[in-house]
């Protein structure tokens, strides 16, 4: 066997590329990770998940303060905001976790961390710093960046991604945000919420297109109650720098002209994967605009090559990027027969009310060609949810011919934790029988999953036939009021 410096070797110290340094060193292999930035966390922990969400409860915490009345309080106006006061505060929870991602600590576990910037030079070997290094297997993990499309002036004109938006200066007055995936929703409404106009461009005619869009229009509608435009069927023709202001020139599906200006404009259409520069053309990997290529063992084109995480494209989260790093240690370092399977994979928008799915959607078994039935229930029913002033949303369960269930939509007050009961559910191949029977606490939002599933059994029970038995051999005599 050739003699290589290292057993494996990763690149990027994101979420992927840290799942399979962790486990790789812990089981004894020689482990090196490579990073380019100054630190390990990747997008997630830096400029994606722990930011976003740090800063959604900033701007919740505020809204509330707005919004006493709805809940029998004086009606008070807070100051405005200070931006570096939340960019402080989102620091401040990085800086928490970054402990977590630390040099020192992957050093303890037993792998060896280097920062720069690796290029392939043959299939087992890259150069990092001048030294040549060599690992037995390497895990490609270096995620993903916004797409920043060819939109016309947009190459001349600031503008901002999910690298700068979490560490602004002040917060922008106006802030117009092009593309209405999971990131705009989540910024629209934080920024909103914060105070500043916010208008979002959508050249499709339903945001976060992957939704159902029944569920996605009761999100819509609670953003713009609070203040977010939300432009259709529209798409960007042209942006320019005017100075104080940037502006952004829109048509509709009628083909009519619109000049929106704003302060800020923040792009968030999408990721483009981050290969540039690796050296893979070199190496033979193939890549496109969507990812790097792999199969469902997450092999590249070369059996010891793999890739995982955003870098792949597919479902770009953090907890996909987990689970792949784990697929990648079954095959490398266990040399098991696995393979991934996307077809449980949970998300959460958290926008308020957040977004949170499993299994198919509507959307989805239609696309599949799948038949089902809808069952739903709303939080409008829930003792918990009103008492919350949480009333908007609901759930909606697919079930297929036999009774399976298929996929679960959770759109409410905390859909993401609420969601985690189904994730056990459709994992374990439970029967839904088990959650209708489940004593459930009171009052909680949880009591929604229990519901819904109630609802079917409860068609069933308290039904004719049952009754007409009942009476045959009780002798019931039926209603005492009618
Ligand atoms: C604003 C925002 C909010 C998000 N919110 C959520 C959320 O709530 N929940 C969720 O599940 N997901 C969320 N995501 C998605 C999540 O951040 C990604 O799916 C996740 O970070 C992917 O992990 P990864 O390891 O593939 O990539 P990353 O975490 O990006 O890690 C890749 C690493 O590779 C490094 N790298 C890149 N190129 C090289 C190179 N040439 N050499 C060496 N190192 C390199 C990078 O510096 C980085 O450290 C969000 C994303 C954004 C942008
Ligand atoms: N809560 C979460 O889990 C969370 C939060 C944020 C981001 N993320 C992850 O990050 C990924 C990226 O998020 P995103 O919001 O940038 O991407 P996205 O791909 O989900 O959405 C991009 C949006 O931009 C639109 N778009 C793209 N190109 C366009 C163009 N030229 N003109 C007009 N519109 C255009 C698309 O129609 C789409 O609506 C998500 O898919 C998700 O995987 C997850």
């Amino acid at each position: 066997m050739a003699d290589y410096d290292y057993d494996l070797g990763i690149i990027g110290g994101g979420a992927a590329g840290l799942t399979v340094a962790s486990g790789a060193a812990q089981l004894g292999a020689k482990t090196l990770l490579v990073e380019k930035e100054a630190a390990l966390g990747g997008d997630c922990l830096h400029y994606g998940c722990v930011p976003s969400k740090t800063l959604i409860k900033t701007a919740h915490v505020y809204h509330l303060m707005k919004n006493g009345p709805k809940f029998g309080l004086p009606a008070i106006t807070p100051p405005e905001v200070d931006f570096r006061q939340v960019a402080a505060r989102i620091q401040s929870v990085i800086s928490v976790i970054q402990k977590h991602d630390s040099v020192a600590r992957f050093c303890k576990l037993g792998a060896q961390v280097e920062f720069g910037n690796p290029v392939f030079t043959d299939e087992h070997a890259m150069q990092l710093g001048g030294k040549s290094i060599s690992a037995r297997a390497w895990v490609i993990a270096t995620g993903s960046s916004a797409t920043i499309p060819p939109i016309a002036g947009l190459a001349t004109t600031p503008y901002l991604t999910n690298r700068d938006i979490f560490s602004l200066e002040r917060l922008p007055a106006t802030l117009i945000i092009l593309g209405c995936g999971p990131i705009s929703v989540e910024m629209a409404q934080a920024f909103c919420r914060l105070g500043s106009k916010v208008t979002v461009i959508q050249r499709s005619d339903q945001i976060l297109s992957k939704e159902d869009r029944d569920m996605a229009e009761i999100v819509q509608q609670a953003l713009e109650e609070e203040g977010v435009t939300f432009l259709l069927n529209t798409s960007v023709v042209r942006v320019a720098d005017l100075g104080n202001e940037r502006e952004v020139v829109v048509k509709n599906a009628a083909g009519v002209t619109t000049r929106l200006k704003g302060e800020a404009i923040l792009v968030a259409m999408g990721r483009s994967p981050n290969v540039a520069g690796l050296g893979l053309e070199k190496i033979d990997v193939p890549f496109d605009q969507r990812g790097i290529a792999v199969n469902r063992s997450l092999r590249t084109s070369h059996r010891h090559i793999y890739a995982a995480g955003d870098v792949i494209g597919g479902y770009q989260f953090t907890h996909v990027a987990g689970y792949e790093g784990g697929v990648v240690l079954s095959k490398a370092i266990f040399h098991l027969p696995k393979k991934v399977d996307y077809s449980l994979v949970p998300w959460c928008t958290y926008t308020h009310p957040g977004l949170a799915s499993i299994g198919l959607n509507e959307k989805r078994a239609q696309k599949a060609g799948i038949d089902y039935t809808v069952w739903s229930e709303e939080f409008s029913n829930n003792d918990r949810g009103l008492a919350e002033g949480e009333s908007v949303g609901r759930i909606k369960l697919l079930l297929g011919r036999r009774g399976k269930p298929l996929g679960v939509q959770i759109l409410g007050p905390q859909a993401g934790e609420l969601l985690g009961e189904w994730v056990a559910v459709m994992n374990g191949g439970m029967s839904l029988s088990k959650i209708a029977s489940a004593i459930h606490p009171y009052p909680t939002l949880g009591e929604i999953n229990k519901r819904v599933v109630g609802s079917i059994f409860s068609k069933k029970i308290f039904s004719a036939p049952v009754r007409k038995g009942l009476k045959f051999f009780f002798g019931f005599r039926g209603p005492a009021c009618k």
